[in-house]
């Protein structure tokens, strides 16, 4: 299924926003996993059970299964999150960018090999780099923009001269992306809740195209600034993750009920603003 048909239904039927980022780190894990040759896949397949009927999505973070030698673990969650969750879209946050060559293994890396429903991806190398992720129309292809981050001002900020006229760097990613890179319809921009007036900027240079929003919890972005400035008219149009704040709310054996409760939570808070 095309990831924005499956996105779109997903904000309907589950009446959720959240996005639960799945971001395993073992140091974080309880006592009980610890040391466990499969912990991160019994960890992340633990939190995704207990909070699947609360998400539009999931956004696994290919660094913290690298980082230890655990691929592996991530091509067998998400073919768990497809068998048990059917409906729920899978995004790879691995903010790819590369020469075409290399982006067309990382487009089959993501995939075909892991599976993903679509893929965050670095716009600074240009349409060429995107190309070969722009290629698979059904997947999506989720491009940074104002991303979260502080450092985020250093180069996204800088005005630039555009066919358009003088802009910020980040409002010439949202318009080319919008105008140009979007024949598909199968693009989406990140944009940090960090930064809620410029999430408001790009909505206005993209009408409806979804966003995807990381900042809120442990980045401390505001909910409801968050959704007055990026929601469309009909109170969707937003992938909001949470990954620390849910995956780690909770400590001990019941951590998976601990992090519904603050999914829960979230969903709830973020459902109140739409
Ligand atoms: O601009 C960006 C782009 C991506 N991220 C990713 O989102 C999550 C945020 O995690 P929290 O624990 O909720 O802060 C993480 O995977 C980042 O790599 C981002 O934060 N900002």
């Amino acid at each position: 299924m095309h990831f924005m048909t499956a996105l779109r239904a997903a904000w309907q039927q589950r009446d959720s926003l959240l996005c639960v980022g799945l971001d395993p780190d073992p140091a974080k894990f309880p006592a009980h996993l610890q040391g466990r040759p499969d912990a991160i896949l019994a960890f992340c397949t633990q939190i995704v059970d207990a909070t699947a009927d609360l998400v539009c999505c999931f956004k696994p973070q290919i660094a913290y299964f690298a980082a230890h030698r655990a691929e592996d673990q991530l091509e067998a969650l998400i073919e768990h999150i497809h068998a048990a969750h059917p409906d729920t879209p899978v995004i790879l946050d691995a903010k790819r960018g590369d020469i075409g060559s290399t982006a067309e293994q990382y487009a089959i890396e993501a995939f075909e090999r892991f599976k993903a429903d679509a893929i965050t991806v670095n716009p600074y190398m240009g349409r060429d780099s995107v190309d070969p992720y722009l290629a698979w129309p059904d997947k999506g292809v989720i491009l940074l923009c104002r991303t979260s981050n502080p450092g985020g001002s250093d180069l996204q900020f800088l005005e630039v001269d555009t066919p358009h006229g003088r802009m910020k760097l980040y409002e010439h990613v949202a318009r080319t992306v919008a105008d140009d890179w979007n024949a598909s319809g199968n693009c989406a921009l990140v944009v940090g809740a960090t930064f809620p007036a410029e999430i408001a900027r790009v909505r206005e240079l993209v009408g409806d195209m979804p966003l995807l929003v990381p900042g809120i919890g442990a980045q401390g972005g505001d909910i409801a600034a968050t959704l007055a400035a990026g929601r469309t008219a009909n109170g969707s149009g937003l992938m909001i993750n949470s990954s620390r704040a849910v995956l780690y709310a909770g400590k001990g054996e019941d951590f998976a009920q601990a992090a519904r409760r603050v999914a829960q939570e979230t969903r709830d808070a973020v459902n109140a603003f739409r």
